[in-house]
């Protein structure tokens, strides 16, 4: 688990690691630096390419400075540096690179105002302005300046964070930043990366390990986490010898209407294929033939009309309520029936989700420690409209604290909120997986995981890696550009077992 800081939890670690390890800050710099030119070499390594780094006279710059220098020492010929003097404010080590750069050949202007400018011929831009340092959004000449790098349209790749972009807090998106194909950025994503609105300014990013650290920024106690391997593979487990299915549980899937079957097919065929020792699904009569050819592993429990059906309550480790359920009377008192009567906690996904929103007094019951798995627009019904992803961070930290939930907001990274207030973004997952039902194997892949004793954190967090990484072992390697549910489903244990060998 990686701690994801605040720009000035950042700056506090940058100063700690400076006075406690045996590294001075210009050496800090340097690997930086360096580190910035292995990721930049990697992508766009034809030293053919001129190359043109805007520095301002922050450790932003100072950074630029080494790089250009690194990037000369690489076999690049062409490297024009140019440094916005548009304050008499130095860094020390901006100062010292500043100095060091000037002993090698490459071409230094310095520019007051950007009327001294003169359209970029260079082919790549990096943009060393600003960095974590930013306090205020981009005003007059770095503002000028920003419109005019993006008025070129050129490839730019920036230091750390993109000059005017802030790594937490709500994005402004009138404000000025320099728009980057690729932020290269040091030891961790900005939190603000993880979320949409940043596609504006930053295309692509790569994080690089600068040695911060690491007991330190643990003890930070950061609310925001970002999700590794190794966390997911500490949580699985192995089989055990002399298992039977009756050790890893029995799910139950309520789903699916007379339209909307499918829905109740991925959802309970990923469950079982993740896992659960035994799944059923409560399903129309309608639906019935097509549960049995689709999946003949999965049990059925039938509901016709309006009555509902009868279910030994005890019998069942937990439940995956909601995939195409639909929202009528029917659903509303099946859901009823099941709160009343269930304590253990479930996965609530799409039309319980919709119905929970509709109904207040459906969350008196809830039983405690459930999971909620809405996309963005279910999450606004179930708690209000939001106007930016930061803000929705904020309501999913206090919502699942207050109810005592876990909330799994989907995304392109899916975000975990637990109850003691964490926030975890998953990596996994790609555009491929965008399409209809793919929720629904999400939904399936957690309550397998609820159903084989997980605990709910441990089902939210494996099930979010794991369905994204499904997703993305069949997408990854192949380029594909579409993935189905059905398929992701079926890749599931295998993906399992990639994480567990
Ligand atoms: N040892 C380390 O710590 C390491 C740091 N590293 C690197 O340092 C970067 C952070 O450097 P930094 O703190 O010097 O800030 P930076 O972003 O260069 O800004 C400089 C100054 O600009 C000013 N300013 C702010 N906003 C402004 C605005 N809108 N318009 C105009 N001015 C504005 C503000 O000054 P002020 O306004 O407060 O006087 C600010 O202090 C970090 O991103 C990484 O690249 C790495 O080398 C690893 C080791
Ligand atoms: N562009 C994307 N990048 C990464 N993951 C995605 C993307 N689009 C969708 N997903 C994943 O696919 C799932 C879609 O869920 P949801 O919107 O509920 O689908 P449905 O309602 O059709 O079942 C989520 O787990 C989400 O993280
Ligand atoms: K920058």
């Amino acid at each position: 688990m990686q701690p994801l800081l605040t720009a000035s939890q950042i700056h506090e670690a940058d100063t700690y690691t400076i006075s406690h390890e045996p590294i001075s800050s210009i050496d800090l710099m340097e690997r930086a630096a360096k580190a910035f030119e292995q990721v930049f070499t990697a992508r766009y390594g034809d030293i053919e390419k001129s190359i043109a780094i805007y520095c301002g006279t922050g450790n932003n710059g100072g950074d630029g400075l080494a790089i250009a220098r690194l990037l000369t020492d690489y076999g690049f010929e062409k490297v024009d540096v140019k440094i916005a003097r548009f304050s008499e404010k130095t860094s020390v080590d901006f100062n010292t690179n500043l100095e060091r750069l000037q002993q090698t050949g490459v071409i230094i202007k310095e520019f007051k105002s950007t009327a001294e400018l003169i359209i970029e011929p260079a082919d790549i831009i990096i943009d060393a302005l600003l960095g974590n340092g930013l306090n205020k959004p981009l005003t007059g000449e770095y503002a000028q300046l920003g419109q005019q790098i993006n008025s070129w349209g050129k490839t730019v790749v920036a230091v750390d964070v993109p000059t005017g972009f802030y790594g937490e807090g709500e994005i402004e998106e009138v404000a000025v930043v320099i728009k980057a194909d690729l932020a290269i950025t040091f030891q961790q994503p900005k939190i603000n990366f993880l979320l949409p609105e940043s596609k504006y300014a930053v295309k692509n990013w790569v994080a690089v390990g600068i040695g911060i650290n690491k007991t330190y920024t643990q003890q930070l106690n950061s609310p925001y986490q970002y999700l590794e391997e190794a966390d997911i593979k500490q949580i699985l487990e192995p089989r055990e010898r002399f298992s039977n299915k009756g050790t890893y549980g029995h799910a139950l899937i309520v789903a699916g209407h007379a339209e909307t079957m499918g829905a109740a097919l991925l959802c309970s065929s990923a469950c079982a294929q993740a896992g659960a020792g035994l799944t059923t699904a409560c399903i129309p009569q309608s639906g019935l033939v097509a549960l049995n050819s689709y999946m003949p592993e999965i049990m059925a429990i039938v509901r016709e009309g309006e009555t509902i059906p009868e279910i030994d309550w005890a019998k069942f480790s937990t439940m995956g309520i909601g995939p195409g359920l639909g929202k009528d009377d029917n659903a509303l008192a099946l859901l009823t029936e099941i709160f009343t009567n269930y304590t253990r906690p479930v996965v609530i996904d799409a039309d319980a989700l919709n119905l929970l929103a509709t109904y207040k007094q459906l969350w008196a019951c809830l039983p405690k420690g459930s999971i909620l798995t809405p996309h963005m627009k279910e999450f606004d019904r179930l708690f209000g409209e939001h106007k930016t992803w930061w803000q929705r961070l904020q309501t999913a930290q206090q919502k699942a604290k207050e109810l005592e939930i876990y909330i799994v907001l989907k995304n392109d990274y899916t975000i975990v909120a637990s109850p003691d207030e964490k926030l975890y973004f998953n990596a996994t997952s790609n555009a491929a997986m965008a399409s209809g039902g793919m929720g629904d194997v999400l939904t399936g892949v957690i309550t397998a995981l609820l159903a084989q004793q997980y605990s709910a954190l441990e089902a939210c967090l494996a099930g979010v890696y794991l369905h994204g990484k499904a997703g993305d072992d069949l997408a990854l390697p192949n380029k594909l550009t579409v993935v189905l549910p059905g398929r992701v489903a079926a890749q599931v244990a295998a993906s399992m077992a990639g994480l567990m060998a």
